[in-house]
């Protein structure tokens, strides 16, 4: 049995696969000591784990110990990498980039071998763009949808409300709406902003992954939903090491 885990800034997403078959899949939230107490019962039968994290290193640590001690055969940990199957990375230092998303583009460029936008709306949200051949455009970074939220509540005084999950995107006349609506806003802006660039850099595909991809489709983002992306190009490089 292979246990495959994308360890990010909130949550941990897991497969369990059987000869290739996936048996299960799931998440907990992360800081929790026992991270996959759900499949505990499977761990003793796991020969191998695949994992994909961008976690702060103490968390990491905990997670590789408590893996080591659950399962039978061997912990790796897979990182961005210069270049694989074609996909070129752009970046000069490739091991500065989240494995997330040389695992997300990975996953899109083996499924679909052709120019992509890659965008991952979890903690944080990630924009990354292939071309044709492979290489790699470049990408942006953006607070994520929670963490912009939280932002306002934390850092700006009079800033109270209720956080409401609208499409709405129209101007506020109330502290909420202006806030609720202000995110939506921006999320409409970053999603033109995304078709427009696909449209002028001739990328043949949009895939979305990551937990605010339902709320992004929600406000007109065009493209496939593949929720579990950075599981899948994780799945295909640990297959390509072990076979
Ligand atoms: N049940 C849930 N628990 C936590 N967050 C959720 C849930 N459902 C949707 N979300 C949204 O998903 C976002 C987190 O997405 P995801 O779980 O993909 O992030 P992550 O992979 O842990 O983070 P990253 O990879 O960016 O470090 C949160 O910002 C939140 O808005
Ligand atoms: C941007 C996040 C947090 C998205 O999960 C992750 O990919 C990360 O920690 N990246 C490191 C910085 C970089 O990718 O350049
Ligand atoms: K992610």
């Amino acid at each position: 049995m292979r246990l495959l885990v994308d360890a990010g800034n909130t949550r941990f997403k897991w497969r369990l696969e059987q000869e290739g078959i996936v048996i299960d899949e799931g998440w907990s939230a992360l800081g929790t000591n026992a991270p996959l107490a759900s499949i505990e019962g499977y761990l003793g039968a796991v020969s191998r784990v695949g994992v994909s994290a961008v976690i702060h290193e103490d968390i990491r640590l905990r997670l590789s110990s408590y893996l080591e001690q659950k399962v039978s055969g061997p912990v790796h940990f897979y990182w961005a990498e210069a270049q694989r199957f074609g996909l070129r990375n752009s970046y000069m230092d490739p091991r500065t980039m989240g494995a997330d998303r040389w695992h997300g583009m990975y996953g899109a460029w083996k499924r679909y071998k052709c120019g992509c936008a890659v965008i991952d709306a979890g903690s944080a949200i990630t924009v990354d763009y292939v071309n044709n051949s492979g290489q790699h455009l470049g990408g942006y970074i953006l607070p994520g949808l929670k963490m912009m939220l939280k932002s306002l509540k934390n850092d700006a005084a009079r800033i109270a409300f209720e956080e409401g999950e609208v499409s709405k995107a129209e101007p506020g006349i109330n502290t909420a709406e202006c806030v609720n609506q202000g995110l939506s806003w921006l999320s409409r802006a970053m999603i033109e902003r995304v078709s427009k660039d696909v449209s002028e850099l001739n990328l043949s595909q949009t895939l979305v992954t990551g937990g605010d991809a339902g709320r992004l489709f929600a406000l007109g983002m065009k493209g496939a939903h593949h929720p579990s992306l950075v599981l899948d190009g994780l799945g295909y490089i640990d297959s390509e090491a072990f076979g």
